[in-house]
């Protein structure tokens, strides 16, 4: 099989076969294309992406601290081999609201992926690689396209929608209907970015606000957005991004949570709990899903890694699927998550990179290299399905 053909899709649950095929293609094939590790992957990533891109993909919050400390979590925990396990056969599925996903790996939101591509349309090329790997994308509020384009590319791959809750309420209720319409499985709240956290390589740049601005199409498809500006933003986009800015962020309350909740039947996941005692109420509050996620380090710098976190936010949570993501870089990591509790895990940066070197098929290779990398240690470490991955399979680094 060729490397990102559309064979891919059914090749989604032998996911270590990726390895055969990049022997088999040899350095004809993937090889001079895309990089094999994260620190290659983020290299070139830097030299492809204009600076100010760079700096805001690549950068966080402060001195960066709870970045790198998110990344090094994963350092203190150990996997503990298995013999005569026989794992010939790994069974990585994993039962997702109800649906069936060939793995338990999706694409966190990241808001302006847009501009990560080369002709700066990202947010479809993203769809496009969550139709050929079955990897769900979270689509953003932040985007270059409207959802229902983005949502067409999707393929039989179910889709979520990370919703920016502004202050109008109508206005929120009508991106939540939309993505209903559009056939988005599940609207995923993100609680921790109702305000820009302080990055200092964004205020560098200084370009933030116009990266933004690019990525307003879900505002400017939308026809109460439109109904709130004096003149269509079409003749008048200063003003359109202006009133955006005004009715952005929403600092919710959990009397908030009822009104999100009443918006739709669909799944509703909550994204940025990390303290038990919230993620023991949003349950109580009828959400469907947990999300524990520091936001990659990028909002409030100072806090603890989120792989920290996620043990007792799994307790808490008390058989909710709980999503995580901030610092996964490898197959290892994806391993050590789960055993810590996770249900399905998000990929952040590393598909954002994939994108800027080679668009939907970079983000095709970063994440079957991040399956394959996964898999591959079930196999040689006995752990053939994913409920074998649990606390035992760990151990805390000395
Ligand atoms: C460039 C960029 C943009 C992001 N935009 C959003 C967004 O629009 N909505 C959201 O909920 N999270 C957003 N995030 C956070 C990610 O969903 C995720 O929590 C984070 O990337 C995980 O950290 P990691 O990339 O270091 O693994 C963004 C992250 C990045 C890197
Ligand atoms: C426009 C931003 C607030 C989007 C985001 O979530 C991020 O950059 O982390």
């Amino acid at each position: 099989m060729t490397f990102g053909s559309h064979q891919d899709q059914n090749d989604q649950t032998a996911f270590g076969s990726y390895q055969d095929e990049i022997y088999a293609n040899g350095l004809g094939g993937v090889m001079p294309r895309f990089p094999m590790t994260y620190a290659e992957l983020e290299a070139r990533a830097q030299q492809a992406l204009a600076p100010s891109v760079w700096s805001y993909v690549a950068g966080g919050a402060g001195d960066e601290r709870t970045q790198r400390a998110n990344v090094a979590a994963f350092e203190r925990w150990g996997l503990l081999p298995r013999m005569f396990v026989g794992a010939a056969e790994r069974d990585l599925s994993v039962e997702l609201f109800g649906m069936r996903l060939p793995s338990p790996v999706f694409m966190a939101p990241v808001g302006v992926i847009g501009l990560c591509a080369q002709d700066g349309y990202g947010d479809l090329a993203t769809a496009r690689a969550a139709a050929r790997t079955g990897v769900p994308m979270v689509a953003s509020t932040l985007s270059v396209d409207p959802m229902e384009q983005v949502a067409m590319e999707f393929g039989g791959t179910p889709g979520f929608f990370q919703l920016y809750t502004p202050t109008d309420r109508d206005l929120a209720a009508s991106l939540v209907h939309r993505a209903v319409a559009a056939g988005f499985k599940g609207i995923v709240v993100t609680l921790d970015t109702w305000i820009t956290g302080w990055r200092p390589r964004d205020l560098s740049t200084g370009n933030f606000p116009q990266l933004r601005g690019h990525c307003l199409a879900n505002y400017t498809s939308d026809p109460v957005f439109r109904s709130r500006l004096q003149r269509p933003p079409e003749e008048d986009p200063r003003a359109a991004v202006l009133t955006w800015a005004q009715l952005f962020g929403n600092p919710l309350t959990w009397a908030d949570l009822p009104w999100l909740r009443s918006l739709t039947d669909l799944p509703l996941i909550v994204k940025g709990i990390c303290h038990p005692d919230d993620a023991r109420r949003a349950k109580d509050n009828g959400v469907d899903g947990i999300y524990c996620s520091n936001h990659g380090g990028r909002q409030a710098n100072g806090g603890l890694p989120a792989l920290d976190l996620l043990p007792a936010v799994v307790e808490a949570a008390g058989g909710l699927p709980v999503l995580f993501d901030s610092g996964i870089r490898s197959g290892a990591d994806i391993i050590k998550a789960l055993a810590l509790g996770a249900t399905a895990v998000g990929i952040g940066r590393p598909y954002a990179y994939g994108l800027a070197l080679g668009g939907t098929d970079g983000i095709v290779h970063v994440l079957r290299s991040l399956l394959a990398e996964a898999d591959l240690i079930m196999a040689v470490d006995g752990y053939p399905t994913l409920e074998d991955l649990n606390r035992e399979a760990l151990q805390p680094v000395a």
